[in-house]
């Protein structure tokens, strides 16, 4: 886990670090955030930032005015993105780059690897890629939602060794510390169960914070499992920092899956998410679900939802039981048509002309997790 063993790492950084009283943005903590950076760099460590606190800066300029009323919001962020992005300029001697991007950019395949091939031109520029949900274009249906599972998109993207969550706690404890004074730290997590989900609330209701202590074991749950060491620590104080450069662990560390998922499996599991739903008969082979060619249409009871070609689709079965996350070849619109056919033959000719219902290259099998 020493640090110099780090090619490239993602340190993500919340909102009450960047404008603790948002009032505007606040150089207080970055400055050993900043210089954890330079240092990182002058170790040969490739570094992307993902940086909250555009609505936390920027909702000073709007006084008497509802954070919750989300038009308010989206202003905010846009107000506050470019006064966070000069803060954070203006700790470095080196050229950052903005990134504001959706989940509707990350989850479709064509611009996630366009993602990729930026992150990846930066940083063999020596340009450090500053990173930011697009708050003001967002909705429910586009947003990824917070900056955790936000930072662990980008860390898989990135191919990064390590994520690092900078938050205002020095980890995950087994309770929430703020409600209960025996809460107790996390040093490491081995697995990610039910129990640590069941450890974490959420953010500090009225606080600047947005996904609370739940997302960052969702962030946590993804990287490690795309083989990427995950850590937790407190922003606030330059010891954490201090001691990750020396190789220690100061806060709760997470640790990686042996056996990483492959890239593309990984984007279908974690970063992709399903459009509709095709429900297949119960005896369908699950162990055979991740077999494009296996799913035909004579398999299909149900079609569910509206999706177009290329859009991801979760094959599961009546009870509930999810089989397999795939690109769909077809649109629901012409999978109900064929899957609707009294005639088994005409479907089957169909298929064979046109292609498997889903694609064998961009598919991941649930079963097997
Ligand atoms: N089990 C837990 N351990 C630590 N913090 C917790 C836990 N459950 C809930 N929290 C809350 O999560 C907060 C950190 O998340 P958040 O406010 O979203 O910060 P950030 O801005 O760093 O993302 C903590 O300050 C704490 O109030
Ligand atoms: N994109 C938002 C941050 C959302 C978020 O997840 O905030 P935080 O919980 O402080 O990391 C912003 O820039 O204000």
């Amino acid at each position: 886990m020493s640090h110099p063993n780090w090619k490239r790492v993602v340190i993500k950084v919340g909102s009450a670090l960047i404008s603790p009283n948002q009032q505007g943005c606040s150089s207080h903590y970055l400055l050993s955030i900043a210089q954890f950076i330079v240092r990182c760099r002058a170790n040969g460590t490739q570094v992307v930032l993902v940086s909250s606190g555009s609505v936390a800066a920027g909702a000073h300029l709007f006084p008497e005015q509802e954070k919750t009323n989300i038009a308010v919001k989206k202003a905010m962020a846009a107000a506050g993105q470019t006064e966070m992005i000069a803060t954070w300029d203006r700790l470095f001697d080196f050229p950052s780059a903005q990134m504001l991007l959706t989940h509707a950019d990350l989850r479709d395949r064509e611009r996630y690897v366009s993602i990729r091939e930026t992150i990846f031109s930066l940083l063999d520029n020596n340009i450090l890629p500053i990173v930011n949900e697009n708050d003001t274009v967002t909705t429910d249906k586009l947003k990824v939602g917070d900056n955790d599972n936000l930072s662990a998109m980008v860390a898989s993207a990135a191919e990064a060794d390590a994520l690092i969550i900078c938050s205002d706690i020095d980890g995950l404890y087994d309770k929430n510390p703020h409600e209960f004074d025996d809460a107790k730290m996390l040093k490491s997590v081995e697995t990610i169960d039910q129990s640590i989900y069941d450890m974490a609330g959420g953010a500090v209701k009225g606080g600047v914070g947005t996904g609370g202590m739940r997302t960052k074991i969702e962030a946590a749950e993804k990287a490690v499992s795309h083989g990427i060491d995950t850590y937790i620590i407190n922003g606030f104080t330059e010891l954490s920092f201090n001691m990750l450069l020396a190789g220690e662990n100061p806060g709760t560390h997470f640790k990686p899956h042996a056996k990483p998922m492959q890239e593309n499996v990984h984007w279908m599991r974690h970063t992709s998410n399903a459009q509709g739903e095709v429900i297949v008969e119960g005896d369908f082979d699950a162990s055979l679900a991740g077999d494009a060619e296996q799913l035909t249409s004579s398999e299909i009871i149900d079609v569910k939802g509206e999706f177009s070609v290329g859009d991801t689709i979760l094959v599961r079965k009546e009870d509930g039981t999810k089989l397999v996350k795939a690109k769909s070849n077809y649109s629901s619109c012409l999978l109900n048509f064929i899957a609707n056919q009294e005639n088994d033959d005409f479907a089957h000719e169909f298929e064979e002309k046109t292609g498997p219902i889903i694609s064998d290259q961009h598919i991941a099998n649930l079963e097997k997790e």
